[in-house]
């Protein structure tokens, strides 16, 4: 059966904790936007697409409880629930998204004056449940058109992928981006093999990445952050896929901190270097990456593991979750539903607009 992050069905929602993987399967219940928040902040759930799913979804269940005495009432609390959403987690764009695309709408319905109270608040509603759907039906069709753009390269031949980070079933409402790419090469029996990073601090890779890959019987060798350059240099890697958290108007992309060296070390070796990312995480309001928030994490992810110290005690640590790729290092393009992309074709593709009608 494949593995499920969350759990969503007539208004009751609750998420894999995926802080205790791999050694425990157990679903914490959503009631509220205060439970998504929190589940979202402690990185019980984390993954650009699935942290903005957990988001609208948290909305839903807790509007499913609410009565609300006017539509102004309905849209201040709606809009204060989002921008408390948007602030669980900065660097990846889904929960704006999500925040932006949501009060759109409801501000639509409400001007329009067709609509009851009643009948607005079930749109939101059920618009916010819809992207959990949308996002499983987008990473199938981009992981598609990935597959097919790295094995037009390799003619007849399997491949040898890398990756980081986590970006598969447990990173989004199911299926995956970049981990999608390589569960599509596995179903056409076009994979040789999966090398996944550690991905440290938070080790999403040894962690997340690698039990995907045992669970789903996806052949793959897991590897320290620190082996990628080597790796590339005598394992024969054909291509490296990596997922993004938001790529703005240029096409640099932030990502899982260390996915900057990747792409470095795979164009000095010559192997292609592409980014997966969901329409719902390119950003073209922003031009450049130097634009983006980065997250800074607690110095505790890197001076212990599970409560257990591994650092000399007392040492200044910096823990920037993300960083960012210049686009001019992604050569093999930038992997979306709507087919490999060049950075130079985003801001065609990718208008706010168009993002909403292809979600819904
Ligand atoms: C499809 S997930 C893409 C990215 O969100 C992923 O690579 C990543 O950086 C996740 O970071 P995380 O800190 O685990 O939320």
């Amino acid at each position: 059966m494949a593995l499920q992050s969350l759990h969503y069905t007539n208004g009751q929602f609750e998420v894999l904790d995926q802080l205790l993987l791999p050694h425990e399967i157990k679903y914490v219940t959503i009631k509220n936007c205060e439970d998504g928040w929190n589940v979202i902040k402690r990185m019980q759930v984390r993954g650009a697409p699935l942290i903005g799913i957990v988001a609208a979804l948290s909305l839903a269940v807790e509007l499913r409880a609410m009565t609300f005495e006017s539509t102004d009432h309905l849209f201040e609390h709606v809009t204060k629930q989002l921008e408390y959403l948007v602030t669980s987690r900065p660097t990846a764009v889904n929960i704006s998204e999500v925040n932006d695309q949501l009060l759109a709408k409801l501000l639509a319905d409400v001007l329009s004056k067709k609509l009851s109270l009643k009948e607005i608040q079930e749109r939101v509603i059920t618009e916010a449940e819809a992207y959990e759907l949308a996002d499983v039906n987008i990473n199938m069709t981009l992981a598609r058109h990935g597959a097919e753009h790295i094995l037009a390269r390799y003619q007849g031949q399997s491949v040898r992928i890398l990756t980081h980070c986590n970006t598969g079933s447990l990173a989004t409402a199911g299926y995956g981006t970049a981990l999608g790419v390589v569960r599509y090469l596995h179903e056409q029996k076009r994979l040789e093999r999966c090398f996944c990073t550690e991905t440290r601090p938070y080790n999403q890779g040894s962690r997340l990445t690698a039990f995907e890959l045992v669970h789903d019987k996806i052949p793959g060798t897991l590897i320290c952050d620190s082996m990628a350059s080597v790796l590339m240099k005598e394992q024969n890697i054909s291509a490296v896929v990596v997922g993004a958290d938001r790529v703005v108007a240029n096409g640099d992309t932030a990502n899982k901190i260390g996915t900057y060296q990747l792409a470095v070390a795979a164009k000095y070796h010559k192997v292609p270097f592409y980014v997966a990312a969901p329409g719902t995480s390119i950003d073209v309001n922003l031009s450049s990456g130097d634009e983006i928030e980065i997250e800074e994490r607690p110095s505790s992810e890197m001076t212990a593991i599970n409560g257990v110290a591994i650092a000399a005690p007392g040492i200044d640590c910096w823990n920037p979750a993300f960083d960012v790729t210049p686009a001019e290092l992604i050569t093999g393009g930038i992997i979306t539903e709507l087919g490999v992309l060049a950075p130079s074709q985003l801001e065609d593709k990718f208008t706010t607009k168009d993002r909403e009608k292809k979600m819904f």
